[in-house]
């Protein structure tokens, strides 16, 4: 379970920039659900992923992920735990390294060992195995630099790498946004797969309302910092894009002019 009580992240403090990015967020999520995660721009979507994967520390508030207290621990220190795919297919993974390398590394996220034990003939098989699961054709290529593969294929692979550690939570920040739409959709099958199969507990974020409902079993909006929507189960299983652009502009009293929401 992931839980987030009353978080608060505040950028350049006391300067004229001063900006509060999570204003007390709350929030609890049971394991091995699907959440979906959106909000206009500078809503604090990925502040909030930060403060779980750990890149950004809040200065109040608490954080737990499986029963642990993780509220101060850095993203160095949790990485067993957490694994995010970026928007920005190079984020995440390294490009100069081969794609096994970047498994190993994957693989050896949060554990005290060298990167020799996880090359071994076995593990090199696990990785091969993995990546031909994927029938982009990549387990010919796996000498090959990741800066070499496409966009679509690199976040194919950095989802496989997102599963390597045995990371309970998946955070997705807007993993598809820079995909063509047949990629795209391709991404997001894997994703589905993924999460069902792991059971990983899953927060995406996504500017694509579409996706937002067609995705998970709940979708929380944030806006200015804070929560302002929370729907799951019977009321948002029959909930249409138009009605949560209906329910944004009840619930914050001003009109969506956000075209970027309405995406997909
Ligand atoms: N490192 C930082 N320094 C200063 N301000 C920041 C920093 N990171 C984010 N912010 C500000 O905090 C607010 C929330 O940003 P955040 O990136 O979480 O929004 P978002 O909902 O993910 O937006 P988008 O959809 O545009 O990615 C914004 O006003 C942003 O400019």
């Amino acid at each position: 379970m992931i839980s987030v009580e009353k978080c608060k992240v505040v950028f350049g403090r006391g300067t004229p920039l001063e900006k509060t990015a999570l204003n007390g967020v709350g929030l609890t999520i049971d394991t091995g659900s699907f959440v979906t995660v959106i909000g206009s721009n500078g809503a604090g979507k990925s502040t909030l992923l930060s403060v779980l994967a750990g890149d950004i520390l809040p200065s109040e508030g608490k954080v737990t992920i499986g029963g642990q207290d993780v509220t101060r621990k850095p993203t160095a220190r949790r990485a067993g735990l957490v694994a995010r795919v970026f928007q920005d297919p190079l984020a995440g993974s390294c490009g100069p390294l081969s794609i096994e390398e970047n498994l190993a590394l994957a693989y050896m996220r949060g554990k005290r060992r060298g990167l020799g034990p996880s090359l071994g003939g076995k593990r090199r098989d696990y990785f091969r195995d993995r990546i031909a699961a994927l029938k982009l054709g990549l387990e010919n290529r796996m000498a090959d630099r990741m800066d070499l593969l496409s966009g679509g294929q690199r976040q194919a692979v950095s989802l496989v790498m997102a599963t390597l550690s045995g990371s309970e939570v998946l955070l997705l920040d807007e993993h598809t946004a820079a995909l063509d739409p047949g990629m795209a959709e391709f991404i997001m099958e894997l994703t589905q797969s993924i999460v069902a199969e792991r059971k990983m507990t899953t927060m995406m974020v996504t500017h694509s309302m579409r996706q937002a409902l067609d995705f998970g079993s709940r979708t929380i909006m944030l806006h200015g910092g804070e929560i302002v929507l929370d729907v799951a189960g019977d009321s948002r299983k029959d909930m249409q894009v138009e009605d949560l652009i209906a329910m944004f502009r009840k619930i914050r009293g001003q009109t969506l002019d956000d075209d970027a929401l309405l995406i997909g």
